[in-house]
């Protein structure tokens, strides 16, 4: 049928009448002249005209709205990319679901967004969503029909899942599958076949492990081998009691059936090259540990105390790695100081076997040693920690050892005990690794000690998935897909971490040094960041803010890159500072006095702060300088304040200040830094003057005199003195200036605003969250229920010899 004509001056709404002069056009024009105008190029029109049309522009010109779609929370748009409205009455249901499908990528107040990519979708299919279910629900949220490529994408991206699987026997590798054709099919790929242990192997096939069968509430049957957890429509719950007896005879008369299983053995080493591999030519490996049936590794006699009751977002999580029955391995983010400590607990409390903890640090290795024994009812000696402090094992059979990433990782000449600890890692099998601080771990470490060790399941956890080295990609395939994310303002506005008002504050340069940056050649020279460090009216405002919060009652952390000003900051000031250099007893005589001691309201850290050291003192932090525009780092940095003590009292802020020398390159990185903190739904207000700082006289560098000599003395600093420190592990090595940058949201402000004294800030969380937090009071008993009552059930099928 030819297309329809359109009168000319009857030009549909979104086009400029002008274009439409002198002449008719058929629909296939105006759908050109559409196409044209929304495309990609142009997109800087869309930018120009407001900050979110750019996000539909290209996307949403095929797809019809539908009649009701003010009622609907989605767009589910061409790309894969989902649009969520935070206030929409079915935002909450909307937002469980999309959580376990889809990756979040921005979830700023009114409007989140989030993205239907392949891992996600794979994530989704192995926590139970069948492709034709996240079809339906989508549809159902959208206001706009999906698009034939979007429905098309999920189904192929969850076609092929579950065909063939990893797994550990004895602490070897092997690739299984119920379908021989498949796993030749896998063999004829030259990275897969290249990896196979013995080239001269043919097929290996066994009876299939009986697998335990677990009725999960909601789902259609107990999930057996391959099989993933179906849930049930209102329909088949109300089917007639014979249909359902016909059913379970099905169901016996299949198990009577003896089911084979092929596998092949890979070498340990090619793990992760053939998760890869076979991910990348669609057939990516499930990785799921029957740990209910698994007779060859000990039970661990492990369960959490009852005054542990685990919050719902930490049960969200270990719901999405606990289903089918099985441990499901992947990487669990939480914001810091949500408790991810606890999450890691549960899971080795819901696994029962023997569990390897590995951190990055010995205090933090110390630390989980102490929460396990707080948390958990474990014997103390079944719990060991091996550092370079500390070099024990668990005397019994099943035990939890700590240990560090380094210590696994490390070669060379190692001292005779640490070889026998080592050979006792690398000698057994373990039910459960649990790897802390995931992300901050280099790529090649981390697949080392995943060599080393032979785990049936991982479990990563982490406040951020970023990495300025765009590694991130291979946690994938080194631990497993993300499994659940959480929302940094919900837990806020509930009160498990503390409500964070962020600001930038932008300080002039004194024309003294501005001359000199000017001066001072290479954009990226060390110096060059000195001077706007050193800069005497950051220091001064710097100076401003620690009196005005030391007055408050709030603990301050000072955060420095570079440890030559740092030391300057902190001399003058009079507060001490921990740099990679201080001596572990002077830190931890530091750290307690910052902690007890009143006079020490404030202490500067170098980046060794940003990671290794539990301040759960501090409640305000002042960044003077930063790792160019890592947004991890300004992550990790907010997180420091996160778990604020006094976040519960009414009102209660804690507060992150970003200190930036006015027009130099500290301006662009800030940008850069906070996009990630900006997507998490935190503003940054621009404080562009401190009320007050010119009244004060007790400032430093108020005369040109004193600023000169400071000048003096950075121009004589050394090279070495500029220079970012380094510190043993930090991946923060590459240069950032060159990669893109993102917007970041800013509002102006003043301080008065940000502490609350204009009322704002108390009239937004006035509420008590001591009240919220009651109301989302532990649920401890549903998840641990649901564990406990499956392990008892496999114990009962064991007893009956099934
Ligand atoms: N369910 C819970 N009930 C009571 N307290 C909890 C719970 N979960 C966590 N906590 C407490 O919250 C605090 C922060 O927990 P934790 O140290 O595990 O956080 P985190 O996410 O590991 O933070 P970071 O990334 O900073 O290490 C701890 O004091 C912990 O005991």
């Amino acid at each position: 049928m030819p297309p329809k004509k359109r009168k000319a001056d009857a030009p549909p709404q979104e086009l400029d009448g002008e274009e439409w002069a002198g002449g008719e056009l058929s629909d296939e024009d105006t759908f050109k002249k559409l196409e044209d105008k929304f495309s990609l190029a142009n997109q800087k029109t869309f930018r120009e005209i407001d900050g979110a049309s750019r996000l539909f522009a290209h996307d949403q010109i095929e797809q019809a709205l539908k009649p009701d779609h003010a009622s609907r929370p989605m767009w589910v748009v061409e790309d894969g990319k989902i649009i969520l409205e935070s206030f929409s009455p079915l935002f909450a249901e909307a937002q469980d679901f999309l959580i376990n499908i889809a990756e979040p990528i921005s979830r700023v107040s009114r409007m989140h967004e989030y993205s239907l990519t392949a891992h996600s979708l794979f994530a989704a299919v192995s926590v139970g969503h069948t492709p034709d279910e996240i079809i339906n629900r989508l549809e159902k949220y959208s206001k706009v029909i999906l698009t034939a490529s979007v429905v098309n994408f999920i189904k192929k991206s969850s076609a092929a899942y579950g065909k063939a699987k990893i797994v550990l026997k004895k602490t070897l590798s092997y690739i299984e599958s119920d379908d021989p054709a498949l796993l030749r099919r896998l063999l004829q790929d030259p990275v897969i076949s290249s990896s196979v242990a013995d080239q001269n192997a043919t097929l290996i096939t066994e009876a299939a492990p009986k697998l335990g069968k677990m009725m999960i509430p909601g789902t259609k049957m107990a999930a057996g081998a391959n099989q993933v957890a179906q849930p049930v429509s209102t329909e088949e719950v109300t089917k007639a009691p014979d249909d359902m007896i016909a059913a379970l005879r099905e169901d016996d008369e299949e198990e009577e059936e003896e089911v084979q299983v092929h596998s092949f053995q890979i070498r340990s080493e090619a793990r992760e090259a053939v998760i890869k591999q076979c991910w990348e030519i669609g057939y990516p490996l499930t990785q799921e540990y029957d740990f209910n049936n698994d007779t060859e590794n000990p039970n661990l006699d492990i369960d959490l105390k009852p005054h542990a009751q685990i919050r719902y977002y930490q049960e969200k999580a270990l719901s999405k790695m606990f289903s089918n029955s099985r441990a499901r391995s992947g990487v669990i983010v939480l914001p810091c100081g949500a408790g991810k400590t606890l999450v890691g607990i549960t899971a080795a409390c819901g696994v029962k076997k023997s569990c390897i903890v590995l951190c990055n640090s010995t205090m933090s290795a110390l630390q989980w040693r102490s929460e396990f024994l707080k948390w958990s009812n474990i014997n103390s000696e079944d719990i060991a920690v091996l550092t370079s402090m500390e070099k024990n094992v668990f005397p019994h059979s099943a035990g939890i050892l700590i240990t560090t990433y380094h210590m696994l990782a490390a070669s060379g000449k190692r001292a005779h005990d640490t070889d026998k600890a080592l050979n006792f890692i690398k000698g057994r099998e373990w039910g459960l690794l649990i790897a802390d601080e995931v992300h901050i771990i280099p790529a090649a470490m981390f697949k080392k000690v995943t060599y080393a060790v032979a785990s049936h399941c991982k479990l990563g956890l982490t406040a951020t998935l970023l990495r300025e080295d765009d590694k991130i990609g291979t946690l994938n395939f080194l631990v497993g897909p993300k499994l659940y994310e959480a929302n940094w303002q919900e837990l806020s506005q509930q009160g498990h971490i503390a409500k964070v008002q962020c600001a930038e504050v932008w300080c002039r340069m004194t024309p003294e040094f501005y001359k000199e940056w000017l001066d001072t050649a290479g954009a990226n020279s060390p110096k060059k960041q000195l001077l706007a460090v050193l800069n005497p009216y950051k220091f001064q405002a710097c100076q401003f803010l620690i009196n005005y919060h030391a007055q408050r009652g709030d603990k301050i952390i000072v955060f420095s890159d570079n440890v030559y000003a740092l030391e300057k900051y902190g001399k003058k000031i009079g507060m001490p500072f921990i740099s990679g250099n201080t001596s572990q007893e002077e830190r931890l005589v530091i750290l307690e006095n910052f902690q007890h001691n009143d006079k020490i309201h404030t202490i500067f850290l170098s980046k060794i702060g940003d990671t290794s050291l539990d301040l759960p003192e501090a409640t305000c932090l002042i960044q003077i300088s930063s790792h160019y525009g890592s947004r991890r780092q300004e992550a990790q940095r907010l997180g420091r304040i996160l778990r604020a003590k006094r976040r519960n009292d009414e009102g209660f802020n804690a507060f992150f200040y970003s200190l930036v020398s006015k027009d130099t390159d500290e301006m662009q990185y800030a940008a850069r830094r906070q996009t990630f903190l900006v997507d998490q739904g935190y503003a940054f207000k621009i404080i562009t003057k401190l009320e007050g700082i010119e009244d004060r006289e007790d400032l430093f560098f108020r005369s040109l005199e004193d600023r000169k000599e400071l000048l003096t003395e950075v121009c004589l600093a050394k090279e070495s003195d500029a220079a970012e420190e380094r510190i043993a592990g930090d991946s923060f090595s590459t240069n950032l200036k060159k990669r893109r940058k993102k917007g970041a949201r800013r509002a102006a402000g003043t301080l008065a605003d940000l502490s609350g004294g204009t009322g704002m800030s108390y009239i937004e969380y006035g509420k008590n969250p001591n009240h919220q937090v009651k109301k989302n009071k532990g649920i401890k008993s549903g998840f641990l229920r649901k564990l406990n009552s499956s392990h008892t059930n496999a114990k009962k099928r064991r007893a009956a010899g099934d």
